[in-house]
Order: structure tokens, then C-alpha cells, then sequence
């Protein structure tokens, strides 16, 4: 039988995670009883063929995690397997919905990068004004719709409920007829690549009626039991509509935790320095020196699911490449930078969002020297995940309630990357109160680690009575 073999602390692709956390920790150069097998281990290649629907795994890692000295003690072997059975058990739990969700969001990106195209290259008469004046576009209705059927069709109506920003109304008054017609459009645009991105789409295009269906079955309120979707079709429609930073977040909520979190974020630039220019720098440098078709430029989907330890990054399927999982997937973690002036905070773009003044003053006194991070949308989480910032902090006025899909893909991600998140009173965000984030205390603070978290939660209360918030 062909035998796959991978020397140790590379990256292996098609093991089963469980498979490589089980080897690894006998692997460990420390632990003595295979301390001669510690070179290389094989897997038989019909196992690798048949056993692809994980990400790759990076040994190292588990390594940093799973490590047994010489001394281990049998209870501490017992510990490990009762996680390794934790995980295994979550793992078999959550893989549909994760494969599922991973590729719904890899769709919903190449619909909005469709879109994000034309409204940078046409004028700005696809964006409508909501009741709140936030300007929203064809992307929001067209994938809350997509998002919202496929789940449906993978799970069932009847198995699945979703919280989302966009509501059918505005899209249903007589005078939006061309607008409901371009999200027709788009949607049935959309789910005929279906196939592309290993779905299944609808045997004959969605009618208008159906398109509407989709968009209006996303009323759950949400709460603190059973099991519903949070969707943000457009995180950061500012961003978005200025060709700049965006994303699609999808998380999977179970008894008021987020367990499944999976963010897209179409323009992620690979090279991190981009992040700190706007986008149209980076569109003008892509078109004098165009990137090669399989250099991976811009865009990923990150995801995680709750217990994992572990949070993922794909590219976005290019072209009319299809999506075979794991789809090169990557392992991401937080910076490992706790001193302040190594480190980089964001926040948001628009300081009606979250006050400036305010995260300069806690900036300077906890010793943070960089220029602020601005980034739109959940991408501030991306960011944190993916080590390219150590600190995201938010502080909006007082009175703005938090919604949660602006938040639960990120918190997951980023606390299965290694890193933390709270209110800025370093409690927990509380996901099963509705479609808010109630009760939460002040702002939200994420951090790469703890020790960076905790001083910045100190100088919250330390400088809070003095602001103006
Ligand atoms: N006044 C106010 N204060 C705080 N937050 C607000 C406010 N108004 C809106 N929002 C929500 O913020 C989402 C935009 O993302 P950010 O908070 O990261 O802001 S920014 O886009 O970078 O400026 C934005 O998400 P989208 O509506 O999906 O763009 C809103 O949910
Ligand atoms: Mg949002």
C-alpha cells in the first residue's frame, strides 16, 4: 500500500486532525518511549485519499499545546485524551456545518467582489439609503438571499434559523422594483456557480418571490437556547461601497455561544502593509504589476469552531477554479508581541463608530506608539487573528447597541487563534440576549494576549470617569 509520509513540523495536508494530535504527542522529542520514531510518520494514502474534509495541521503547533515531558504522568496522558475525545466529539459535531458554512461565505465573496466591480466602475445608483441612512446595496440583499437558501437547502428550512441585518421591507415598496430585479439577478447569478463551490444550487432560477422568501425567513430574534445563524451579508457597507475593506460573517450560535465562526474578507491584502493604505493604492499597484494567477494576493475566508484551539484561512476561489477542500488551507495565531510599543491597535474607520480621542488617550497610556489601524468592518478581527495587529478596540457612543453578527465570527476566530476578547469591563460578550449585545460594559476589547488585554481593560477604568463618553 503507498504510504504518505511528511517529516515532522511541516504542514500535512489530508490528515485527520485527531490522527496527528494522537501521533504528535508520542512524537514529542521529549517523550522518550517514541523518542526513534520521532523522524517521520506515514499515513496510508487510501486514508489520505478518503479522509480530506479537514483543514491541513500545523505539528508545531500542537506541539506548543500538546507537548509531554519525560515525567508526564498517567493522569495527565488520561487529561489528553479526554481532550483529544472533546475535540473529536465537537469536531464530528460541527464538520457539517463548518464545510457548509466555509463554502456558503467562499460564494457570498465572489458575489460581492462581482458586485463591489461594477459599483466601482459604474456610478453609486446601486446604493439605497436605509431608514438610518447607512447606504446599502445590491451585495446586502442578494447574500442574506444566497446565504439563506443554501443553508436552507443543506439543513432544511424547518432545521434552520438566522439572525440578519437586512429586512425584506424597504426591498418590497413599489419603487424598488429595479432594484429587486438586480438582486434577482445577482442571486440566481450567484447559486448557478453552486457547483464551482461544491453546492448544490436550484434547478431552474429563483423567482422574485422566492428571492424574497429567502431574504424574509432571516426574523430570528435569536436568544439564549437552540441553535440559529447571525449573518452579516456586508460588514462595513462603508467600506465596501468605497471599494475599500469589507467582509461576509457568518456564525453558528448554540445555546447563546457562538460555536462556529467564519468570516470572508474579499480584499485582505496577503502583504500586511496594505492594510494601512486604502484600497485604491493597492488596486492601482495590482494592475501596473498584476499578481500571477497563483500568487495569492488578497482575500481569504478565515474560520474557527468553538474548543478547536485552531483557526483556519483559505484563499478565495479564483477563477473558475473549484473549491476542494481544505482548499490550501492555512493555520493562523495570534502575535506573539505583548510589549506596547512593538505593538498595533485598530479600530474602526469612522469615529461616529468609536470614539478616536477616547483610544488615543488609552493608546498613549499604556505605551502603544503606533499610528492607529483603521480598517472597516470585521476585518479588525481578521486582523487580530492573523498576527498582523495586536489590539482592536471599540468605543461607540453611548447609547449604540452592539449587534451580534457584527461580532460572533470574529470572537470565535480570534479566541481559537490564541487570542482574547471582552467588554471593555473583560467580561465575555453576551450572545444570547437577542439580536444586541446587551449589558455590554463600555466598548469591546480584543487583544493577541492577555497581558496587553488586562492593561488596556486598567486603563479603561482608569480614564473613563475624565471622558466625554
Ligand atoms: N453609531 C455607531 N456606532 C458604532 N457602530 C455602528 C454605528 N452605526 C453602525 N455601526 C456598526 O458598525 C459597523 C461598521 O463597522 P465598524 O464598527 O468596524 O466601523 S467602520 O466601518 O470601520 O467605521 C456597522 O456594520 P454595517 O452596517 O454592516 O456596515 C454597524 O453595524
Ligand atoms: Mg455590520
Amino acid at each position: 500500500m503507498p504510504l504518505y509520509c511528511s517529516s515532522l513540523r511541516t504542514q500535512v495536508p489530508c490528515v485527520p486532525k485527531h490522527t496527528v494530535r494522537y501521533f504528535n504527542k508520542f512524537l514529542s522529542p521529549n517523550y522518550v518511549g517514541f523518542k526513534g520514531f520521532s523522524l517521520f510518520f506515514c499515513v496510508p494514502q487510501s486514508e489520505r485519499q478518503h479522509k480530506v474534509a479537514h483543514p491541513i495541521v500545523s505539528l508545531s503547533k500542537f506541539d506548543r499545546n500538546y507537548s509531554s515531558s519525560a515525567s508526564a504522568s498517567a493522569s495527565s496522558i488520561m487529561a489528553d485524551q479526554k481532550r483529544m475525545d472533546f475535540v473529536s466529539s465537537m469536531e464530528s459535531k460541527y464538520s457539517k456545518e463548518l464545510d457548509v458554512a466555509v463554502r456558503v461565505v467562499q460564494m457570498a465573496c465572489f458575489l460581492c467582489q462581482k458586485v463591489q466591480e461594477s459599483l466601482i466602475s459604474k456610478s453609486s445608483s446601486q446604493v439605497q439609503s436605509k431608514d438610518d441612512n447607512s447606504p446599502v446595496t445590491i451585495a446586502d440583499w442578494s447574500v442574506q438571499a444566497t446565504v439563506s437558501w443554501l443553508l436552507s437547502e443543506s439543513f432544511g428550512s424547518q432545521n434552520v434559523s438566522i439572525v440578519a441585518e437586512e429586512d425584506v421591507l424597504s426591498l418590497s415598496k413599489a419603487d424598488a422594483a429595479g432594484l429587486l430585479k438586480a438582486v434577482v439577478n445577482t442571486v440566481n447569478d450567484c447559486l448557478a456557480e453552486a457547483p464551482q463551490f461544491g453546492l448544490q444550487g436550484p434547478e431552474m432560477a429563483l423567482g422574485t418571490s422566492e428571492v424574497l422568501e429567502a431574504i424574509s425567513r432571516c426574523n430570528s430574534n435569536g436568544g439564549p437556547a437552540g441553535r440559529f445563524w447571525a449573518l452579516d451579508p456586508v460588514d462595513g457597507t462603508l467600506g465596501f461601497v468605497r471599494g475599500d475593506q469589507y467582509a461576509v460573517a457568518l456564525a453558528l450560535i448554540e445555546d447563546g455561544e457562538p460555536v462556529i465562526g467564519v468570516l470572508g474578507c474579499p480584499n485582505y491584502p496577503m502583504r500586511k502593509e496594505w492594510l494601512s493604505y486604502q484600497h485604491r493604492y493597492h488596486r492601482i499597484i495590482s494592475k501596473l504589476t498584476p499578481p500571477t494567477s497563483e500568487s495569492w494576493d488578497k482575500g481569504c475566508v478565515m474560520y474557527a469552531w468553538k474548543g478547536s484551539g485552531e483557526a483556519w484561512m483559505q484563499p478565495l476561489i479564483q477563477g473558475n477554479k473549484k473549491l476542494v477542500w481544505p482548499n490550501s488551507a492555512r493555520p493562523v495565531q495570534v502575535s506573539s508581541i505583548e510589549n506596547p510599543e512593538l505593538a498595533t491597535f485598530c479600530e474602526p474607520v469612522e469615529k461616529s463608530n468609536s470614539s478616536h480621542s477616547f483610544t488615543a488617550g488609552l493608546a498613549h497610556s499604556v505605551g502603544l506608539r503606533k499610528q492607529p489601524l483603521r480598517v472597516y468592518s470585521m476585518v479588525k478581527y481578521t486582523t487580530i487573528a492573523r498576527g498582523d495587529a495586536e489590539v482592536f478596540m471599540k468605543f461607540a457612543r453611548a447609547g449604540y447597541k452592539e449587534k451580534i453578527w457584527d461580532h460572533a465570527a470574529g470572537v470565535v476566530i480570534i479566541q481559537e487563534a490564541g487570542g482574547v476578547v471582552t467588554d471593555a469591563g473583560g467580561r465575555p460578550l453576551d450572545f444570547s440576549k437577542g439580536i444586541y449585545l446587551e449589558g455590554l460594559d463600555r466598548g469591546i476589547v480584543a487583544c493577541a494576549g492577555a497581558k496587553l488585554h488586562e492593561k488596556i481593560i486598567r486603563a479603561v477604568d482608569a480614564s473613563w470617569d475624565s471622558s466625554s463618553l
